[in-house]
């Protein structure tokens, strides 16, 4: 499925870059306002990254709200950040979702696109993110990626698979990392994953576990695997009630102190 996605990628970027030039997005971006600083907004507590996801590979359609309604409760959930899906073809999103998302809420925005290519970086910046995903599987060049990324004020958020990424990650100056509790080839969901590598995150970094929470007890024992956040898309989606539900996942993160034992 990755290589599907990449392959479609590919074309789409390629077409892409002759409506709207990578000189042209810098020009937007010199006379743009600064980003919002996405890792001080994650830094000294227990955070939650909510995703406006629409459809996906492994789910189908997740959900046809509509962009400001969810903005609205993950904010008023009390959200640290917004994550935005915009791949179209497989997860029904959209780049512009970014601008929309950008003149309605003061969260920083991170870009959650499958970025293969140096001109997307430009373009999330140009769009309004303040940050942007890279997966280090398939991301063609980290070390330069990660500079451009914070050369445009923008700390990316790198997504690892196994310790060699991390380890790259980090000697490339990665301050953010993510790890996706799902697998990317089958789907399958495994928290034992964040439990696994959380060790080898040094503690001024943030680790972001990805994926699969549903409920209170999983952000438990997230943050008792190390997790400084999560990231939700699916529930919080599908959820009548955004809100109240992002609290109740609020209060056991903050509840359960990082790296130990819940408490009662
Ligand atoms: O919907 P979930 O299981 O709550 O997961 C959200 C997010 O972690 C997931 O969308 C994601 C994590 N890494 C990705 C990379 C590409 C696309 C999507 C993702």
């Amino acid at each position: 499925m990755l290589k599907k996605i990449i392959t479609e990628k590919r074309k789409e970027i390629s077409k892409i870059k002759t409506k709207e030039t990578i000189n042209e997005l810098k020009d937007r971006i010199s006379t743009s306002d600064p980003p919002k600083d996405f890792k001080e907004a994650l830094n000294g507590k227990f955070s939650i990254i909510c995703e406006y996801k629409r459809a996906s590979p492994s789910t189908g359609p997740i959900s046809s709200k509509r962009l400001e309604e969810s903005i609205k409760s993950f904010e008023n959930g009390g959200a640290t950040a917004i994550s935005i899906l915009t791949e179209k073809k497989f997860f029904n999103g959209d780049i512009k979702y970014l601008k929309t998302a950008k003149s309605i809420t003061n969260l920083p925005i991170l870009m959650k696109d499958f970025i293969i290519d140096e001109y997307q970086i430009f373009q999330a910046r140009a769009y309004g993110a303040s940050s942007i995903l890279l997966i280090a599987s398939i991301c063609p060049n980290l070390e330069t990626f990660i500079n451009i990324s914070k050369s445009l004020n923008m700390e990316p958020l790198i997504e690892c698979e196994n310790s060699l990424e991390i380890y790259k990650a980090l000697e490339n100056g990665a301050e953010i990392i993510g790890i996706n509790n799902r697998n990317l080839s089958n789907f399958t969901i495994d928290f034992n994953k964040t439990r696994a590598f959380a060790p080898l995150i040094p503690n001024e970094k943030i680790l972001v576990s990805e994926s699969g929470v549903k409920r209170s007890e999983d952000v438990k024992m997230l943050r008792e695997y190390g997790a400084d956040a999560i990231l939700i898309g699916t529930e919080v989606m599908k959820s009548k009630n955004p809100s109240d539900f992002i609290k109740d996942l609020l209060i056991a993160g903050t509840l359960t102190p990082k790296g130990g034992s819940p408490i009662e």
